[in-house]
């Protein structure tokens, strides 16, 4: 029997990279429900969706999702659309016995000031970063919620936490999205405009990791389909979640450069120091997820050119 994968969020940057994986595997039989179908944030639409489909397995990937911006403007959409979307799909995932699912949340998740590389036991260990406070609380609650339901009713719910990500599919909104799409489009629409200075928020000291989508995808299908025994031998039953990431950081001021050299932007980059740096620098720890045999494969220069070619062929449909 050819298993029905549930992918919440396909229509996402990184649910339909998993679903484009999943189709390339072949072996088993998706199901989506697009929002107008079922708001994820409605609890009996999303009770009434597991009853009616019969799901084995749930890539877990819809979320309220931005960037800086829209962390710090929007904090109780953030905090209240995530806490609804995970609690309504793992509960009634769990009510519908559904044994697999797997949970994405953040490298948000962990402490503005943790030692870097940041390891999974840094989990509630200090006051997080308050750009994103409320958005990290809510996928604290998420990995929280896996463990939970695998303590007391024997569930099999992974928790993966990714870095940040950019690819194809990405949101492009000028203020809302996060840096990679953010900078492409602008350094995009400069180059067409011949303008000769482009504008980057903050100080551009941050340092941040990067990771291409379909890297990220790859990761979620590897963890999904550890065996049991492999999972529970590498975390344990209160700190189940994985890192996932490349383990390299660069500065935003260098992230910046590349993606003018992307781009073709000859012009001067200037920085608008009333926006927020947020964290100073979240580089995780992708030891755990190393020795389960996984790390990723596309370089930052190389993923960088692919985003901005899947913007350019996508110019007329791109999100933002
Ligand atoms: N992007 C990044 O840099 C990072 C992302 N993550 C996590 O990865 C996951 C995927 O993020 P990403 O793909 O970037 O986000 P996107 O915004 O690209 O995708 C989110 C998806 O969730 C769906 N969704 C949101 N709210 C609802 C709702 N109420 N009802 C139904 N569907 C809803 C959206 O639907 P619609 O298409 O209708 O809007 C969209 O398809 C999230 O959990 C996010 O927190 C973690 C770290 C970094
Ligand atoms: C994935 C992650 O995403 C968010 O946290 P963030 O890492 O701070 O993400 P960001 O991509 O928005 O910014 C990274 C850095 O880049 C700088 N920066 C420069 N110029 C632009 C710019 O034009 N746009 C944006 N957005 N940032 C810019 C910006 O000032 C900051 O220093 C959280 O939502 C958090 O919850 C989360 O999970």
């Amino acid at each position: 029997m050819r298993k029905r994968i549930y992918v919440a969020g396909h229509r996402g940057m990184v649910g339909s990279a998993i679903t484009r994986k999943l189709s390339e595997r072949g072996d088993c039989e998706l199901v989506t429900a697009s929002r107008a179908e079922v708001d994820l944030t409605d609890q009996a639409s999303v009770s009434a969706f597991f009853e009616r489909n019969s799901i084995d397995q749930v890539f877990l990937a819809a979320a309220k999702v931005g960037g800086i911006h829209a962390n710090n403007e929007y904090p109780a959409e953030f905090i209240y659309e995530n806490l609804m979307i995970e609690s309504n799909i793992i509960h009634s995932a769990h009510k519908n016995d559904v044994n697999d699912l797997l949970f994405l949340g953040s490298s948000c998740i962990y402490p503005k000031l943790a030692e870097q590389p940041m390891r999974e036991e840094a989990l509630l260990t200090g006051p997080l970063e308050q750009t994103n406070e409320p958005y990290a609380i809510a996928k604290i609650a998420g990995i929280k919620l896996c463990e939970s339901y695998n303590r007391q009713y024997g569930r099999n719910y992974r928790s993966v936490m990714p870095t940040n990500l950019y690819g194809p599919n990405d949101n492009f909104h000028p203020e809302n999205s996060h840096v990679i799409p953010a900078l492409l489009r602008r350094f995009h629409e400069a180059k067409i405009a011949k303008a000769t200075e482009v504008i980057a928020w903050g100080s551009g000291k941050p340092m941040r990791e990067f990771l291409h989508v379909d890297d990220m995808a790859a990761a979620s299908l590897f963890v999904m389909n550890l065996d049991k025994e492999t999972y529970e031998n590498h975390t344990s039953p209160m700190l189940s979640h994985i890192n996932v990431g490349t383990g390299v950081d660069c500065s935003i001021r260098e992230l910046t450069e590349t993606v003018a050299e992307v781009v073709g932007f000859e012009g001067d980059i200037a920085w608008d120091t009333s926006k927020p740096d947020g964290a100073p620098r979240k580089l995780m720890d992708v030891s755990r997820l190393k020795k389960l045999g996984w790390s990723y494969s596309t370089s930052l220069a190389a993923g960088l050119r692919d985003a901005y070619q899947w913007f350019l062929e996508n110019q007329d449909s791109y999100r933002g």
